[in-house]
């Protein structure tokens, strides 16, 4: 049996997905599982063709306190317990930087290129060549693919592009890249299907989950994202920011004393809910929690999907549609009800009942903009590019652009 092994290294989660590929390039799904919690309760869940439950081990916050952790976790389930032999493997690659704007084959040369934007993404890039260079050292004649979350967002036009800063920076590579594309492009693909009549509108789409981010499209192309250079930037995060002054950054430096480094954890990690809370990087435990801080973070999330909103629109000229994805997006319905409740100046509503059951579509009948919630599949986009660049014996992408 041919199979494609995916693995996708998030900022809370470690996901895998195992498919089989049948005739004329079809996939089915054989296994979808996780390590997600990482950092607040770790859990290992898998579920085979069927939704059929393969394993749900909860594990103590000190067995699995990091993404290589949650990484080992799940190779040793995937080598024991199911004893996978794929064909080729497919990896999600947070940042592609300048070059790839596509997904690529990969080599020893394609994963030194890739090494260069390790600064850009320290929470995600590490983790997701780790296995690559595993495997290449291990298995090499077994093809990888990795396939990009800037990719998407490479039809963006030079005003969604740049900084205002001098040009040389934005020709070295300091661009607004944008994040989370592979889920983008699996929204974009299934519109479509799910609702044909908005699919070549204005759409918002809010993938909302430990790393979140917002994506405006157009014609089912990306047109404006809320991330940028690095997944720093835009809505607030498990543990990042967001949209922040840069005179923060220097006033941490220049009056607090702290080193890049410093700066460099304090951000990625110390931010976000967990740092506006003070109790949980997880929405779960704050929508839980009575704490009035958690509280604060719980609103703040929401106010600042809705102030993002307004700014998407203004790129798309107007909005005919509104999508809610990953962890919170998809799981949420509190924090959908917060956010429709900010959207209601654009005459959103939604109907309570179908936002409880996770329905589709949830918008009320007289809403003026129809809201959908997607599950996301990023595990099946990275599965289709790495079918396909097997299948089509693709060169590697060969524009290669100084970055720093
Ligand atoms: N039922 C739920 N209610 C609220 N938030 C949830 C729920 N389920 C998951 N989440 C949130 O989703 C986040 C994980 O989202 P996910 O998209 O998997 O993130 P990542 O890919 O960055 O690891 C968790 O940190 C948690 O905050
Ligand atoms: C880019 C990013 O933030 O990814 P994730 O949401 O998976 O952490
Ligand atoms: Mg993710």
């Amino acid at each position: 049996m041919d199979t494609i092994l995916v693995v996708n290294a998030g900022s809370s989660s470690v996901k895998f997905q195992v498919f089989v590929v049948e005739g004329e390039g079809r996939l089915l799904r054989m296994i979808k599982g996780q390590v997600e919690g990482i950092g607040s309760r770790p859990r290992l869940r898998a579920n085979g063709a069927g939704g059929d439950p393969m394993a749900d081990r909860a594990y103590p916050i000190e067995a699995i306190p990091d993404v290589p952790a949650a990484m080992s976790v799940a190779g040793e389930w995937l080598r024991s317990e199911v004893r996978v032999n794929p064909l080729a493997v497919g990896h999600r690659v947070v940042h592609g930087g300048p070059d790839y704007e596509r997904p690529v084959l990969v080599d020893h040369g394609v994963v030194s290129r890739l090494e260069r934007f390790v600064a850009l993404a320290p929470l995600h890039q590490p983790h997701n060549l780790a296995p690559i260079r595993s495997i290449l050292a291990n298995f090499p004649t077994v093809p990888q693919v990795a396939c990009f979350d800037t990719a998407f967002h490479r039809t963006h036009g030079p005003l969604a592009d740049h900084y205002a800063i001098p040009h040389q920076l934005h020709a070295e590579g300091v661009r607004r890249y944008g994040f989370h594309g592979l889920s983008y492009e699996y929204i974009s693909r299934s519109l479509p299907q799910i609702a044909p009549d908005i699919a070549k509108r204005r759409v918002i789409v809010a993938h909302l989950g430990s790393g979140a981010s917002m994506c405006a499209m157009k014609d089912g192309l990306s047109v404006e994202s809320t991330m940028g250079f690095t997944a720093l930037d835009g809505l607030p995060m498990g543990t990042r920011p967001g949209q922040l002054d840069p005179g923060v950054v220097l006033y941490l430096i220049s009056e607090k004393g702290m080193a890049a480094a410093k700066v460099q954890e304090f951000l990625y990690r110390d931010c976000g809910l967990k740092g506006l809370s003070g109790v949980s990087n997880d929405m779960r435990e704050l929508e839980a929690s009575t704490d009035p801080q958690a509280r604060l973070a719980v609103d703040y999330f929401a106010y600042r999907v809705g102030l993002n909103a307004g700014m998407l629109a203004a790129a798309l000229q107007g909005l005919d549609a509104f999508v809610f994805t990953a962890g919170i997006g998809e799981n949420s319905s509190g924090i959908r009800a917060r956010v429709a409740e900010q959207l209601r100046w654009l005459g959103v509503t939604l109907d309570e009942a179908e936002n409880a059951r996770h329905s589709s579509l949830i918008s009320g009948k007289n809403s003026l903009i129809p809201v959908y919630v997607i599950p996301t599949d990023e595990e099946l986009m990275i599965a289709q590019h790495t079918l396909s660049l097997l299948m089509n014996g693709h060169s590697r992408n060969t524009r290669h652009k100084r970055v720093s």
